[in-house]
């Protein structure tokens, strides 16, 4: 109830700093600590370089200013991001392709190897790199009648192992092994049943105030003893992704320069444009 009240006093009177960048924009209560970083690139948030460095350089200013908690969230009204720009990948030389998987990387390592609780207010869909952001996180609550999950086999693409880290932290494995075979999008309603998000929501306002909650859990824990404990959990999965990022991109850059690949991106981009011309 305090952190409700809180919140509530955030939309109004409690002061607050604000820092943007193009594409995101973020909003620190004075009073709880709690940053959110609201991802605005519309129509859906599809992350091109850009994007991907202004959402790095957020999470780092919100660490380094020493907030309490990290929510993430999107301006978007039904979408969370639609995972990476396939315009950016589409017809790209291998130097942007590099650039691209790069700063997805970066951004993945930022959120996942945070030491600030972080919570994700899914106000929307979630496929692919979408998805990667909100399981970087340690909370979710998410909309009905949304998407959420790691679609590339459906798009006959492999989703690196680092990539696959969020679902390996919070299904089982048998789950996760399964709905990553078959590139499945849970709904909201399969996704809680899952255990893929936390709790579903009715407005953004309900999932901002559940992940504030969630991050007020924290409130009467050590911070160093808490970020230490959770990044000891993570330790692993972060040193295997030291060790092969530079591979990765490498991997990354000679699958989706193949001409077959190529084609693949060209057919989805259409079929997307003709379903939103419908
Ligand atoms: C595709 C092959 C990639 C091969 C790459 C090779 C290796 C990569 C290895 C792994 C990489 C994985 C990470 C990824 O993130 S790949 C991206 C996968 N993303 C998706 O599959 C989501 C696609 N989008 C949707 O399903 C829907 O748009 C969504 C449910 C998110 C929202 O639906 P809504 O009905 O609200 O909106 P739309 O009308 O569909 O879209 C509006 C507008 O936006 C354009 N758009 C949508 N998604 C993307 C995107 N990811 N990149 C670029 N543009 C996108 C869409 O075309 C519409 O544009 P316009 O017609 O209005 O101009």
């Amino acid at each position: 109830m305090m952190h409700l009240n809180l919140l509530r006093l955030g939309a109004c009177r409690v002061p607050s700093r604000l820092m943007s960048t193009k594409s995101t924009s973020v909003e620190i209560n004075d009073k709880t600590g709690v940053a959110i970083l609201s991802m605005c690139r519309p129509p859906v948030n599809s992350q091109n370089v850009q994007f991907l460095r202004d959402l790095k350089s957020s999470i780092y200013e919100i660490e380094n200013n020493k907030s309490r908690g990290l929510i993430l969230t999107s301006a978007n009204s039904n979408v969370f991001s639609a995972g990476l720009d396939i315009l950016e990948m589409y017809n790209a030389d291998k130097e942007q392709l590099g650039t691209l998987w790069t700063e997805l990387q970066n951004v993945w390592i930022a959120l996942y190897g945070s030491g600030l609780p972080t919570a994700a207010a899914i106000n929307g869909h979630a496929p692919a790199g979408g998805c990667l952001l909100a399981t970087a996180c340690e909370y979710r609550a998410m909309l009905p009648n949304c998407v959420i999950g790691l679609n590339e086999t459906q798009l006959g693409i492999i989703a690196p192992k680092w990539l696959m880290s969020g679902y390996q932290n919070i299904l089982p494995q048998r789950l996760a092994e399964r709905a990553l075979t078959q590139g499945r999008l849970f709904t909201t309603e399969e996704a809680l049943k899952a255990g893929l998000i936390d709790e579903i929501v009715n407005s953004k306002e309900e999932a901002l105030e559940k992940c504030l909650n969630f991050i007020g859990t924290f409130a009467k824990v050590n911070p160093l003893a808490r970020s230490l404990t959770k990044l000891q959990f993570r330790a692993a999965n972060i040193k295997e992704f030291e060790k092969i990022r530079q591979k990765d991109v490498e991997d990354f850059v000679s699958l989706a320069s193949r001409p077959e690949v190529q084609k693949v991106m060209g057919d989805y981009l259409e079929n997307l444009k003709k379903k939103s011309k419908k």
